[in-house]
């Protein structure tokens, strides 16, 4: 039997990244399982609560989760749904789930991570009926793709591809039908920040010049986003979000758990933003910058 090629650095760097994953979804679920906001599928990708989590921590999760969701949303009525997602560098996020849910679903509802993610994703799905019946439930035929390190289903699909070979990406999402000519919402997570900004922005690039009409949000720190290729990008750090997030909802996480040092929250927020770029060839309107901050204010 040949020998296992000893770990490179890239290897190990790499690790690093896909172990923050786990972070994420750990954050996650201690901060539903405090009342911050309802996600009943977070426990079957991570069983238990875990650890104490500071509430400066839960309520900036609190923030990105809102803050994303409110773009996601909007678009998605602004469409009519008739318009499809790609969540880059997805972890073991549950939106797919809450689309379906709350009657959401845009027609294809796409998510790429590393194959080792992708395929602790489909294992956790194929084993937890709570998680794959929604997903039976809405495709049709009897075509389901259940693999290793892809999933493909009418409305959802997961890819296994490095964000960082664009050839190898572009193929994939083109073998699982990903429609060019379709509004497309593009979402990452705390995922550009961990390529060099070469890598990123070419990623950026590649969605810019892959759609007509489209929108890309990213949540990170801030100065990160390129604007590459795009007719408009725009920023609001994530204290201006969390000022104008439904304030009756942040007056009710905030009586959760006391919090003794507000400037730590503050210092949190601010070194953090959600930052958006559209492209809008079809002329609907929907995706301008103004369209975006209205969503907010
Ligand atoms: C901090 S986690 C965020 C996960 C999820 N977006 C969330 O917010 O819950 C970053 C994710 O990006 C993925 N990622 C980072 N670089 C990647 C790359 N080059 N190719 C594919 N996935 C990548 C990691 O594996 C990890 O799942």
């Amino acid at each position: 039997m040949a020998a296992r090629q000893p770990f490179t650095d890239l290897d190990t760097a790499d690790e690093a990244v896909r172990s923050t994953c786990d972070d994420a979804t750990t954050c996650k679920r201690y901060a539903t399982s405090k009342g911050y906001w309802t996600d009943p599928y977070v426990q079957y990708f991570v069983r238990s609560v875990g650890e104490r989590k500071a509430p400066e921590i839960n309520r900036g999760y609190y923030a990105r989760v809102q803050g994303m969701n409110h773009l996601l949303d909007a678009f998605l009525r602004k469409t009519k749904c008739d318009c499809q997602i790609v969540n880059l560098g997805a972890g073991l996020d549950t939106t797919f789930w809450r689309l379906k849910d709350e009657n959401l679903m845009p027609r294809k509802y796409f998510e790429v991570d590393f194959p080792m993610i992708a395929a602790r994703k489909i294992h956790n799905i194929k084993t937890k009926p709570p998680l794959s019946k929604p997903l039976i439930e809405t495709h049709s035929t009897d075509s389901l793709l259940l693999d290793g390190h892809s999933l493909d289903s009418d409305r959802y699909c997961i890819i296994g591809a490095d964000l960082r070979d664009i050839p190898g990406l572009d193929d994939k999402l083109k073998k699982f039908h990903l429609n060019p000519e379709l509004p497309t919402l593009f979402l990452s997570e705390c995922v550009l920040v961990y390529m060099t900004p070469d890598q990123s922005s070419k990623l950026v690039n590649w969605a810019s010049v892959t759609f007509h009409t489209a929108m890309f949000v990213n949540y990170e720190q801030k100065e990160r986003f390129l604007k590459t290729g795009w007719e408009n990008a725009d920023a609001l750090d994530m204290m201006t979000v969390y000022s104008v997030i439904p304030q009756d909802d942040v007056a009710r996480i905030e009586r959760l758990e006391f919090l003794d040092e507000k400037e730590l929250l503050q210092q949190l927020l601010q070194h953090y933003s959600i930052c958006w770029a559209t492209k809008d060839k079809l002329k609907l309107g929907t995706y301008g910058l103004e369209y975006c901050h209205k969503v907010y204010f």
